[in-house]
């Protein structure tokens, strides 16, 4: 690998798109003609890219289709940092240990491209590109055509100055441009990248297709080891399938499982593990975390996280991350679908109809509007539902054993009792503390209003399903809505059994109050980025048992994740232990909370394998890792 040369090229192969239509996009933002003039700008690059047109025409005559000035340059600088390609971005640290060795040679516009490569430790006179002519007033006037790389066959041109030895070098891209370098007896070798896109003129003369840099690293004699290659997850309970998707993309290995798994089969899978994402049927018990030795981060992609012991999980140095949000609405949705159709004695009627009996009549059945809404827990889902039930004209009272501000015309009592006792309908949104189990039973039910309609769609054992049972049967509670239960089962398609089944306006759902396509997706892509970001950088914002730090990704540093009982003197060991080893730190971070230290420290060496052995063994380390 020491003398060999990589030459990458840049729009669709560093970065997942043409920056050239990204400007465009950005300064065609309010032109009338917009979408015509990007279907020219589009189909005027991929006649180039196949090699079917003259590159430096195609150049010139995509530039005069839009007015470009230096202002649009750094707006798409910034959207362009957010499109690298994925296996690039995963593998920052194969570019800054090559490189010395790595170039990037591009039709495209240094201005751009430096900024984004520069981070991946690429320096200047590695990057070969076009430059713009200004005006005094920033706008482009024009561009460099001395430069080569303006010009027809200009990769040819550039590459005969630099002169590398061909049978050394090796360019990877994804336009015929990049092929004609080695055509041209240029380069030794040419792989087509297609992780971006695909283009047959192209792949057919390659001499080998890479989808990603994976397959870079597979053909050439590398010694870098993927960052991510190693790392197992695990993902149980049906979760959204775009987060299989995010961690293979990131070079994850993912094994995802349509259902939860009992205590003994978690423990097997978990062996080599080392992010496990589960929904709220998973139990994460003390003795499934002591056989989890791997287990960096775990996610719950759902908002409770009562199923994972998590003073357990701060013991052993696993961080745990949520969706504290992001299906809040959709359970306000179906709390208030529920209350509505309870009103109606919707169930009842649901019920006989399909029977073949036809009731058609006002009896028992009643509007929301004007009736009072009583919220027990007026967290990010009673304060929700709160705004929502006001919109349709419910008088809201609520009671939080925290000091909550009122939303709207919401009035905070005093006591749970006092809005058992005024409510016409009583909602439940407590979390799932353990304080909170059976929080409500007969006393509680006896003390509603009579004809009172009840609904639970928070967290496991919140009622006592008896003493609801009971309530329903006298008619003190006219109608229940329940989406949650003590015992659910771990797979869907399963038996159900309730004492609460076969109830005429007893409203059961599966506790699917958070189950649609939305509140999935949401969680999916909030709970995977930031477990990524966790095990990848050490950011732990998101946490619900860390220290919150949050940092950029890792850049030209190494970093060196330390976790241990927060006592005093740690840091100054790890800190001694350093510098014994010759490093100097860069950046430093220290949180604590009550039981753990969390510390992140970049330093300006390759981390060694033995200072991580020494660091592990400072008197109360948790948990040691290196990212780089
Ligand atoms: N059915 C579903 O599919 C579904 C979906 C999402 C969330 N949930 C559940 O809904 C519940 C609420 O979620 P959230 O996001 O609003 O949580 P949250 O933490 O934002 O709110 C909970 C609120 O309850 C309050 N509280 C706790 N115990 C209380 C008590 N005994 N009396 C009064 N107030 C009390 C807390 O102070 C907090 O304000 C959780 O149990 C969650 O697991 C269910
Ligand atoms: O806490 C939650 O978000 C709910 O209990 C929903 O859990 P689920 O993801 O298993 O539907």
């Amino acid at each position: 690998m020491n003398n060999k040369i990589f030459i990458f090229d840049f729009d669709s192969t560093f970065i997942q798109v043409e920056s050239v239509s990204i400007l465009a996009e950005i300064t065609l933002a309010d032109h009338p003609n917009k979408a015509n003039i990007m279907k020219e700008i589009d189909a005027l690059t991929e006649q180039t890219m196949a090699g079917l047109y003259s590159f430096s025409e195609a150049l010139q005559q995509r530039l005069h289709l839009f007015s470009l000035h230096r202002t649009h340059i750094q707006k798409a600088i910034e959207i362009l940092k957010t499109k690298i390609t994925p296996s690039i971005q995963k593998n920052i640290a194969f570019f800054k240990q090559y490189a010395n060795q790595i170039y990037i040679v591009s039709g495209g516009f240094y201005e751009i491209i430096l900024p984004i490569v520069k981070s991946f430790g690429i320096q200047a006179d590695h990057v070969f590109a076009n430059h713009f002519y200004y005006n005094y007033e920033g706008k482009v006037v024009g561009l460099d055509t001395e430069n080569p790389l303006a010009q027809d066959q200009g990769k040819i041109k550039l590459l005969k100055k630099l002169n590398f030895v061909p049978e050394h070098t090796t360019i990877i891209g994804d336009g015929y441009n990049d092929y004609e370098v080695k055509e041209a007896g240029l380069a030794g070798t040419f792989y087509a990248f297609t992780e971006n896109i695909s283009r047959e003129a192209v792949i057919k003369n390659a001499d080998a297709i890479i989808h990603n840099l994976d397959g870079l690293f597979l053909l050439s004699d590398i010694a870098y080891q993927p960052q991510d290659r190693n790392k197992k997850v695990l993902l149980l309970e049906n979760i959204h399938e775009s987060v299989r998707l995010f961690f293979q993309n990131k070079g994850y290995e993912v094994i995802s499982e349509k259902h939860a798994l009992p205590e003994n089969e978690l423990i097997k899978a978990l062996s080599d593990i080392h992010i496990l994402g589960i929904r709220s049927k998973t139990k994460v018990t003390a003795t499934v975390l002591e056989h989890a030795p791997q287990l960096e981060a775990l996610g719950a992609f759902c908002i409770g996280t009562n199923q994972i012991d998590l003073p357990k999980c701060q013991q052993q140095g696993i961080a745990v991350f949520n969706a504290p949000y992001s299906n809040t609405r959709s359970v306000v949705e179906l709390t208030l679908a529920e209350m509505i159709l309870l009103m109606r004695r919707g169930v009842a009627l649901n019920r006989k109809l399909n029977q073949g009996i036809w009731d058609k009549s006002a009896e028992g059945a009643h509007e929301v509007r004007g009736k009072t809404l009583g919220i027990i827990g007026y967290g990010n889902i009673g304060s929700q539902l709160s705004i929502l039930a006001e919109a349709i004209g419910m008088h809201v009272i609520f009671y939080d054993i925290e000091e909550k501000l009122p939303l709207g015309n919401a009035r905070a009592l005093s006591s749970m009792d006092k809005v058992l006792s005024r409510a016409d309908v009583v909602s439940m949104h407590v979390d799932g503390r353990k304080e909170n189990r059976h929080l409500i039973g007969k006393r509680e039910f006896e003390s509603m209003k009579h004809g009172a309609i009840f609904l639970n769609l928070s967290r496991d054992s919140v009622i006592d399903e008896q003493a609801l049972l009971e309530a329903l049967q006298s008619g003190h509670v006219k109608g229940a809505g329940i989406d949650v239960f003590p015992n659910e089962p771990h797979q869907s398609g399963s038996t159900f059994h309730s004492k609460l089944l076969d109830h005429d306006n007893v409203f059961l759902t599966p506790h699917i109050g958070g189950s649609t396509m939305e509140a999935q997706k949401h969680i999916g892509d909030y709970v995977s980025k930031n477990l990524h970001s966790y095990t990848s950088h050490g950011t732990s914002s998101g946490s619900v048992n860390f220290p919150q730090i949050d940092l950029p990704a890792i850049e030209s540093d190494h970093r060196i994740i330390h976790i241990h009982k927060n006592t005093p003197g740690v840091l100054a060991k790890i800190n001694g232990l350093l510098a014994s080893f010759q490093n100097n730190i860069e950046g430093q971070f220290l949180k604590t909370n009550e039981d753990i230290g969390y510390v992140i420290t970049d330093i300006n060496h390759q981390v060694k394998d033995e200072l991580i052995e020494e660091l592990k063994k400072i008197p109360n380390t948790i948990k040691v890792r290196k990212l780089s």
